[in-house]
């Protein structure tokens, strides 16, 4: 499944690279304004931090929510108390776009991620002309050169890597990238399965001074202290906020657990 979805997005970029070229969309990525520092946004502190996602639909869950104003859901994030907005941009299954996160970087102060399944350099200079301040890398979906490269290219361009785990394995791969944030996502890509203690087993091996994000999983303000408890800097949600009456609220709520 993770491979099918890589697959389509990258043909997804290449028809877009049709009309719009790899030296024009690197010219917009150069020329777009400075990325926000996302390091800073997402430094440990005192209490636990979010990243709040725009997620419309998923694979495995199908249609999730309508969000016809993308803007004023990052907003209400923002008011929230959210540290950084994750946009799905991925079309085919998630029902996201770029043009959701041009919107949204317009609208809030906070970083914005772009999460996709990234394997072109191409998208990376997209996700940068768009004003994104955060790119999704998933260390299962590529071989560790093309990662290196991605990963490169993110950090030449000012923005910051959330490097994705769900295993040991994939864990150090993400460490030997020299990863400043990694994320361990508790649903498994290939099966949808969720496993909301994947973070806790991992964590202890995620080096210091390292942010460490869990992803996924998230239904209950009880949950984000379960995964605040195992060590989690940041914990990022999308299906709770979306789903839930009030995004705002909701979010209130969540960052209210203690350690
Ligand atoms: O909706 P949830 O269970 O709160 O999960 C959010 C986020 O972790 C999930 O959307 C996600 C994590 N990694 C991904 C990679 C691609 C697409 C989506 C994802």
């Amino acid at each position: 499944m993770l491979e099918q979805l890589l697959a389509g997005a990258i043909e997804d970029a290449e028809t877009r690279q049709q009309s719009v070229s790899l030296a024009s969309v690197e010219a917009a990525a150069l020329s777009a304004p400075a990325p926000l520092d996302a390091l800073a946004f997402l430094a440990p502190s005192e209490r636990v931090k979010v990243i709040a996602e725009i997620k419309r639909s998923s694979p495995s869950k199908g249609a999730l929510a309508d969000i016809v104003d993308p803007q004023a859901l990052a907003r209400e994030y923002e008011a929230g108390g959210a540290s950084a907005v994750s946009v799905l941009t991925e079309g085919r299954r998630f029902g996201g776009s770029l043009d959701d996160l041009r919107a949204v970087r317009q609208a809030i102060d906070i970083p914005v991620l772009r999460k996709d399944f990234i394997g072109l350099e191409y998208q990376v200079f997209e996700a940068r002309a768009a004003g994104a301040d955060l790119v999704l890398l998933i260390v299962a979906a590529l071989d560790q050169k093309t990662l290196t490269r991605l990963h490169a290219l993110i950090t030449e361009l000012g923005m910051t890597a959330l490097v994705e785990t769900h295993s040991a394995d994939e864990l150090s791969r993400a460490v030997d990238l020299g990863s400043r944030v990694i994320g361990v996502n508790a649903r498994n890509l290939t099966t949808f399965e969720l496993d909301p203690d994947l973070f806790g087993r991992l964590a202890g091996s995620i080096p210091e001074g390292t942010i460490r994000i869990a992803e996924s999983a998230v239904k209950t303000a009880a949950d984000v202290a379960h995964y605040r408890r195992s060590g989690a800097d940041v914990v990022l949600i999308g299906e709770a906020l979306v789903t839930h009456g009030s995004p705002r609220e909701t979010l209130t709520e969540f960052l209210s657990v203690n350690p």
